[in-house]
């Protein structure tokens, strides 16, 4: 059996090119740990040091080896020569490549070429691994129109491998259509559109990857951010970048990238939705610039023997000017002192005929009558103290927001100073707003933004005052959305996001819903009210049953008979149910001595985790047991969209527990 012998020797030849690259990855990790270790000698001072340092540090988080993860997972074969394709470069000690990062431009083909356009290469082949060990390969001779697609028993089993902790890279299986929004340049802005477990997370995160390494230098000074809808989301995928290698990227919650002040009250119903609406953004801005004043009084500045004035109409001319230059409020407000004592240092120069100094430009800058003139015409403000002053008097909104609103935002209870206000989390996005009016956010090179479709159009200028000098990345699923403001148009998202010109493409490959699963989710599109394409799921295995319980008082006995029936398979089991049954299904699980986790401890050895309907969001878990749906339909405005969410969260099996009738669509 010549062909078994030969693809064994093949097989070894692997095995050995993987364990020459281990080697070689340790040399070249070993060499900049060296370099590491001189670096503070040879630097001339702290500073470069430390530059030198970081850069060091870095460099050898990046050579780390992770022996459970493949360093290699594909080979391009071209007519006369062959490379290996992998996490990151490898080369040997004479600075041969012994395997290509995937991102560089020669590993585009192993994702995009094909027998219709094989674009030079002859042989794709994909390897198998189990725990780190190679342990099969599988080849695609394009020169001889073999193609595998998506039935590639590689690929196949990649996506249905159980899943444990926290999400992984994708690298090995990027398929063609995803690869294209990976590889989209560094100055287009996107937005895509994808239905449950169609790749959108893993798609942003190797795009933020990709880009990093495309544009090094730029992306480092000016950073990528990466903002997720919560801390259990951003736990689950942590540790996907650094996998890839990238150690360096902020990752966040809206809340977290606007907390200047701690939490400490909540809001009405009716509170929180005009805090979230775009009209407050026009609210305060009419507040802080009504703020301006017109100069009525000359200034007169004593100086020495000397007393120096300047007439209320120069005075109103320079505030007129400095507003009509658009500038940032705090800029403005300095650009007027320094016009005033740019006036004054005139006539100084002109009765004395010297130029003054430094220090005497300093001095009138802060002199009395100047600061005076300033606070009266163009007052200092701080973001915290207009939104006192609005939240303590709505009127300012007086055309802009209906009575019952203003009524709705307007505190009660006034703090008697700044400092004694008790902000809320949607205050935090008013105070934002205004520091964005005040002076210039410093903008992130690329933000990557997933579960998009829940921002509010405040939340949107957020990170539109983030990003206004890069590109974003924009992913999400309309009909997921949960949020009172959720998006039904991407266009409105994307206006607020300041990118209007940004394109919406499609993902439609499910890789993480069994197709049976998907169906029964689909059968809710309907009713969500937004026009979305359907997913179409890879997976035809799965498992899914819907049970029944025709005595409500027995409702959780059953479900925890299913979770202790569920632990029998291998991988991850989520139990989901309305927020209010979570802490109560907790406690029967500890009672039954069934070990359980919460959703934003990825580490937590125990199997079970218990998610609340409302944290499900972006996670998966290979058995999903539903407890109730009607609860969770019914505890929110948009409980079937939250159903939704939930039912495709099963990479394996679902099985859904009632006791009350099924909402309508799936009954
Ligand atoms: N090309 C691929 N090869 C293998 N697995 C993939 C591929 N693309 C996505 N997956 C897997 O499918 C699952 C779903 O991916 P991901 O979470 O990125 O989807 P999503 O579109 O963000 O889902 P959701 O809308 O539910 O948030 C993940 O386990 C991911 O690793």
């Amino acid at each position: 059996m010549p062909e078994t012998i030969d693809l064994d020797n093949e097989l070894a030849a692997e095995r050995h090119h993987l364990t020459e690259s281990r080697a070689a990855l340790r040399r070249m990790r070993d060499r900049a740990e060296a370099l590491f270790g001189v670096g503070d000698k040879v630097a001339g001072d702290a500073y470069t040091a430390e530059q030198l340092g970081r850069h060091m540090a870095r460099r050898v988080a990046e050579l780390a080896d992770d022996p459970g993860t493949p360093l290699f997972f594909g080979r391009l074969d071209f007519d006369d020569s062959s490379y290996h394709v992998g996490r990151r470069h490898v080369v040997d000690d004479a600075g041969e490549p012994m395997v290509l990062d995937w991102r560089a431009p020669l590993s585009r083909l192993f994702y995009r070429a094909s027998v219709r356009d094989p674009q030079g290469v002859g042989t794709r082949r994909r390897f198998g691994f189990v725990r780190g060990e190679l342990t099969s390969f599988e080849d695609e001779h394009l020169d001889r129109g073999e193609e595998l697609g998506t039935s590639s028993r590689i690929l196949t089993a990649e996506i249905e491998r159980p899943r444990v902790g926290p999400m992984r890279d994708i690298v090995a299986t990027i398929q063609p259509e995803q690869d294209e929004l990976v590889r989209a340049e560094l100055t287009d802005s996107i937005c895509v559109q994808g239905a449950p477990g169609t790749g959108k997370t893993a798609v942003g995160l190797h795009r933020a990857a990709y880009l990093l390494y495309l544009h090094r230098e730029r992306l480092r000074r000016s950073g990528v951010l990466i903002v997720g809808p919560n801390t259990a989301f951003l736990s689950y995928i942590s540790a996907v970048l650094p996998a890839l290698g990238e150690v360096e990227v902020q990752q966040s919650t809206v809340d977290g990238l606007i907390d200047r002040q701690p939490v400490r009250a909540a809001d009405s119903e009716a509170a929180t939705l005009v805090k979230h609406d775009v009209r407050m953004a026009e609210v305060l801005r009419r507040a802080l610039w009504r703020k301006l004043a017109k100069p009525t009084e000359p200034i007169m500045v004593p100086d020495g023997s000397y007393r120096w004035r300047i007439d209320p109409e120069p005075l109103r001319r320079i505030v007129d000017e400095a507003r009509r230059e658009h500038l940032p409020y705090a800029i403005g407000r300095e650009r007027v002192r320094a016009r005033v004592v740019g006036l004054l240092q005139r006539q100084s120069e002109y009765r004395t005929g010297n130029s003054p100094g430094e220090p005497w430009l300093r001095r009138m800058g802060k002199v009395a009558p100047v600061t005076e003139f300033l606070d009266a015409a163009w007052p200092a403000v701080t973001a915290e103290g207009l939104v006192v002053e609005v939240l303590t008097d709505p009127s300012v909104a007086e055309g802009i927001l209906t009575a019952e609103e203003q009524e709705a935002i307007r505190w009660v209870k006034p703090p008697r100073t700044v400092k004694a206000a008790r902000f809320s989390a949607a205050d935090q996005l008013l105070i934002d707003e205004v520091a964005g009016l005040l002076e210039r956010e410093t903008s992130f090179g690329h933000v990557v933004v997933d579960e998009a479709q829940d921002l509010s159009p405040m939340q949107a200028r957020a990170i539109a005052r983030r990003s206004e000098h890069g590109s974003i990345t924009l992913l999400g699923d309309l009909a997921q959305g949960t949020a009172p403001w959720a998006a039904a148009d991407w266009r409105d998202t994307l206006g607020h996001l300041g990118k209007p010109a940004a394109s919406v493409v499609p993902l439609t490959i499910g890789f993480r819903v069994p197709a049976a699963v998907v169906a029964l989710a689909n059968r809710l599109l309907p009713a969500l009210a937004v026009r979305v394409p359907e997913a179409v799921s890879l997976r035809r295995d799965g498992d899914l049953a819907i049970i029944a319980v025709p005595d409500p008082s027995e409702l959780d006995s059953a479900t925890l008979v299913e979770v202790t029936a569920a632990l029998e398979h291998e991988g991850s089991v989520a139990l989901i149910a309305a927020d209010s049954a979570v802490e109560r299904l907790q406690g029967h699980l500890t009672a039954a001595g069934i070990e359980h986790a919460t959703p934003d401890d990825v580490e937590a050895e125990a199997r079970v985790t218990v998610v609340p309907a409302t944290v499900a969001k972006g996670l998966e878990y290979d058995h999903v047991i539903v407890h109730e749906p009607a609860d969770i339909v019914a505890a929110e405005p948009r409980g079937l969209n939250r159903l939704y969410v939930v039912l495709t969260r099963a990479v394996s099996r679902l099985s859904v527990l009632h006791a009350k009738p099924l909402p309508a669509p799936l009954g």
